[in-house]
């Protein structure tokens, strides 16, 4: 299937002479929730802004939907909707008519039927003739999602929609992005709370320094790069690892209470089996065990930290 998105050798150099994007390559398919994350000054707005047409590549072609955006930017553009990072809306302007008046923008002719589908779904429908500025921040937050999808974009990019957010709004927010889903919008973000990418995203991508590290689904992410630690509580502690278990990569607690040990959630044997038997062969009572897996957070910071050495 051809992808909605085709991001070919792009790159970026602003007029100050920063390189923001290197090369970037990626394709992104139809109904995908893609995370793009990357550490501050990454390039991820950069990237999201050339896609948009907002920001000229330096190098490099980006079609959406088959369409170039420089030489078909309108029929490009048509096709996706941007959620900014900024909250800027015009304050004594009713909710309804802002979402029309952008709509109108797009050069789509008025539809108030889908308004109305799309108010509602946002939970904006009683709010309608509200002024703008009389809306919470979380509602404020929700009439962007309802902009950016009032031409019906087949794309939309949301960047940090959760930047300063609360949890309840958060997870509300979240909802609203897997109802999307759902219709079949694809969905690109970028997002400093990583267990949202872990919990939301289909597809990983890591830029750091305007490199893209690699783009992996999320479990082939996590299966690869993840690791299980198994955590031995020992019922009594020991002042130091013995010596039978030197050389296996166990690591003692300070307190001496507990045994950690690394293992590769892929390997055929993980070795656990035998830990435990020679644990009870050494005469040490085990009281409890537990794993856990790392998290996306820990592998992000390693990937990133390898580049950076
Ligand atoms: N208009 C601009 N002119 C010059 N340099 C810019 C401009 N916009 C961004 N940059 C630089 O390009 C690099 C990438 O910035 P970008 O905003 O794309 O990063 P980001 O990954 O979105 O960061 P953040 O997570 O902080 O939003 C940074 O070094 C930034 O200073």
């Amino acid at each position: 299937m051809r992808p909605i998105i085709d991001i070919d050798h792009v790159s970026k150099r602003y007029g100050s002479g920063t390189v923001a994007l290197n090369d970037v390559s990626l394709q992104i398919e139809e109904g995908e929730i893609l995370a793009l994350l990357g550490p501050n000054g990454a390039g991820k707005t950069t990237l999201i802004s050339i896609i948009c047409g907002l920001v000229v590549p330096s190098g490099g072609t980006v079609r959406v939907g088959g369409h170039d955006i420089g030489r078909d930017w309108r029929a490009a553009r048509k096709l996706i909707g941007l959620v900014p990072q900024e909250v800027a809306l015009e304050p004594f302007e009713s909710v309804i008519d802002c979402v029309r008046f952008t709509r109108g923008l797009y050069g789509e002719p008025p539809d108030d039927a889908y308004i109305e589908q799309l108010l509602r779904s946002l939970a904006l429908w009683d709010k309608r003739e509200a002024k703008t500025r009389e809306l919470s921040g979380g509602m404020k937050r929700r009439v962007l999602i309802a902009k950016a999808l009032s031409h019906r974009p087949k794309v939309l990019f949301l960047d940090e929609p959760t930047a300063g957010v609360d949890v309840t709004l958060r997870r509300e927010m979240w909802q609203v992005v897997r109802q999307l889903r759902a219709e079949g919008v694809t969905i690109i973000l970028t997002t400093h709370y990583l267990e949202e990418a872990e919990d939301m995203a289909d597809r990983i991508g890591v830029i750091n320094r305007g490199e893209l590290l690699l783009v992996r689904s999320k479990d082939a992410l996590m299966g690869e790069f993840g690791k299980k630690r198994l955590t031995v509580s020992l019922s009594e502690p020991l002042a130091a690892l013995p010596a039978e278990l030197a050389g296996r990569g166990l690591v003692l607690s300070a307190d001496g209470r507990e045994l950690g040990y690394d293992y590769d959630t892929r390997a055929e044997r993980t070795g656990i089996a035998h830990l435990l038997a020679e644990l009870a062969g050494l005469g040490l009572a085990v009281r409890d065990v537990s794993t856990k897996q790392s998290s996306l957070e820990e592998i992000f910071m390693s990937l990133v930290e390898e580049e950076t050495v």
